[in-house]
């Protein structure tokens, strides 16, 4: 079996989302996209709605719970559906129709009629790694997810917004700035926190008041911690 899904990251707050279905399985869905974008404007239309459903409304103002069956207004305005009700040949039929109006289509329990897949999400500050394993085992992909979370250390979050502050210094053109950043993460990830602060602090060396105050401390041991950590994670699967 091929492997040709193709991963994006969308920008789910600035779209639409139709949900129908109101039970275990569209609960889970919604957490799962709720957990990474809560301000997604979203329908959800159910015959019937379990209370932890309705209860996320408290919560996600911008969900909008109507609970009847569903018609094909439903579609008008959508960009993406997911549908999870208990019965294939009503969800074969909802997918004609949301296809009708252009709309990509995940489908819970029906792999071969979806457009698209949910991922299982690890998360940790800005980095996002989504996960699938091609429809074959939801259930591994879920036990990544927990392993890549428990491995990958908190600070992974500094290291991002440490390479952010040195690419916002950089002046220069693309190409200068491609291999700024290769040299630099070479750099650092061979030897560490001395280079790396000599780089962001490049602009600073002429001021003596910063020299000389607690800020630089700061910055040293924010450095420090978040590439140990990063050579940390990369040593780890180098070894393995
Ligand atoms: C194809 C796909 C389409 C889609 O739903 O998007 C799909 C399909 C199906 N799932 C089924 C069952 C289960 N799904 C889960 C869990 C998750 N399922 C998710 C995604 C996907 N599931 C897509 C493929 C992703 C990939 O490529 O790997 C996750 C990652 C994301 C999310 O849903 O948020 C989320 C984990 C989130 C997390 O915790 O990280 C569990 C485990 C559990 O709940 O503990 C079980 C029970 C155990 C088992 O079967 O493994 C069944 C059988 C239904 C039945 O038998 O009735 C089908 C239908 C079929 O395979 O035919
Ligand atoms: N992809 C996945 O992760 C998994 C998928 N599944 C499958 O997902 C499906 C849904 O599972 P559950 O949520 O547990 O089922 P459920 O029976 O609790 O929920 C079905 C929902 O569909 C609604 N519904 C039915 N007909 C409707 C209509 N005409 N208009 C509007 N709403 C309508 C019902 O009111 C109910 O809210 C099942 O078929 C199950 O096999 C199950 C486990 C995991």
């Amino acid at each position: 079996m091929s492997n040709s899904l193709y991963p994006i990251f969308l920008k789910l707050e600035q779209l639409s989302l139709l949900i129908i279905g109101g039970g275990r399985v569209a609960l889970e869905k919604l957490e799962s996209v709720l957990g990474n974008s809560p301000e997604t404007s979203i329908k959800l239309v159910a015959k019937e709605i379990i209370p932890e459903v309705k209860a996320l409304q408290a919560r996600f103002p911008k969900i909008q719970i109507h609970e009847r069956p569903y018609n094909e207004n439903d579609f008008n305005n959508a960009d993406l559906a997911i549908i999870a009700v208990n019965d294939l040949e009503l969800a074969g039929q909802i997918r004609e129709k949301a296809r009708n109006h252009d709309l990509l289509v995940n489908i819970a329990d029906k792999p071969d009629l979806c457009d698209f897949y949910l991922g299982s999400i690890v998360r940790k500050g800005s980095l996002k790694i989504a996960i699938s394993t091609n429809g074959k085992s939801p259930t591994i992909a879920k036990r990544l997810r927990e392993t890549f979370t428990e491995i990958i250390p908190d600070e992974m979050d500094m290291v991002l917004d440490n390479m952010q502050d040195i690419r916002n210094q950089l002046k220069g053109d693309f190409n200068y700035k491609v291999k700024e950043l290769n040299r630099v993460t070479t750099e650092y990830l061979a030897d560490g926190k001395k280079k790396l602060f000599e780089f962001r602090s490049g602009n600073r060396k002429a001021d003596p008041h910063y020299q000389n105050s607690p800020e630089k401390s700061k910055h040293i041991s924010r450095c420090h911690r978040s590439f140990t950590s990063f050579r940390r994670i990369r040593n780890y699967y180098l070894s393995v």
